[in-house]
């Protein structure tokens, strides 16, 4: 995984979208130039069973169409058995460890609070980590107070190498702080999944990462 694939990481489940379609949402984001997509089938009436699965694979063929990584949050077994590019997992999830053994080689993202949870995420070898909630959510209901950019700050400074991903109410006024304090990228739904002109909001995203402005000089 290329640390230019977190620029514009877009997280997405069927109780994120309430008035479009979740596949259309998902095909405008991909034809907008997300970077990354999460499968994250979490909240309210969510899929099960077999329809869940059946959306998961559907999200998956439209990420293979335009080339972007399809990661599942949470569901290793899932990410195993339709072959996904990666799975994401936190601090209330499976050891890193564990699931580090169950997917091999595939893309594995952690979610890090602190040097101890960084530490053992490090140690597992994830490919990234992500970092929040930064800013105030509405679309995770057991999330974190929020912790702005001190500790994504450090993280940067002690590992410059280092994939990092910043989460958490990020938006069009506020995701140039997160670039700034070193993400490599931001992770989002809301600003997606609510947004009135999904590809205005992508590239306007977008434009706050230095990839972006590496292009335009
Ligand atoms: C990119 C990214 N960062 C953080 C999270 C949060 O993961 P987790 O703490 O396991 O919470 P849930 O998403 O599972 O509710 C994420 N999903 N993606
Ligand atoms: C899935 C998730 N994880 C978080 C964390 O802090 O670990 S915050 C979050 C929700 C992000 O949604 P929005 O872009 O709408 O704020
Ligand atoms: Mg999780």
């Amino acid at each position: 995984m290329k640390r230019d694939n977190l620029q514009l990481y877009f997280i997405m489940g069927t109780s994120n979208v309430l008035i479009q379609k979740p596949l259309n949402v998902l095909e405008k984001a991909l034809q907008s130039g997300i970077t990354m997509f999460q499968f994250r089938e979490k909240g309210p009436n969510t899929l099960t069973g077999q329809a869940y699965e059946n959306f998961a694979q559907e999200c998956q063929k439209l990420c293979q169409q335009y080339n972007v990584p399809f990661i599942v949050n949470d569901d290793v077994e899932l990410a195993v058995k339709l072959g996904a590019d990666g799975v994401h997992i936190g601090q209330e999830d499976l050891p890193v460890s564990m699931v580090r053994e169950k997917i091999g080689s595939m893309i594995l993202g952690v979610s890090v609070h602190s040097q101890a949870e960084l530490q053992t995420a490090l140690q597992y070898g994830a490919d990234y980590v992500g970092i929040g909630p930064i800013f105030a959510t509405s679309s995770k209901k057991d999330a974190k107070p929020p912790s702005g950019t001190k500790f994504l700050q450090q993280v940067r400074i002690q590992y410059p190498e280092l994939p990092i991903v910043a989460i958490g109410g990020l938006n069009c006024s506020n995701a140039h702080t997160v670039f700034k304090a070193g993400a490599d990228g931001i992770a989002v739904i809301s600003a997606i999944c609510e947004s009135e002109d999904i590809s205005n909001t992508i590239s306007t995203l977008k434009s706050f990462s230095i990839l972006d402005k590496k292009i335009k000089i």
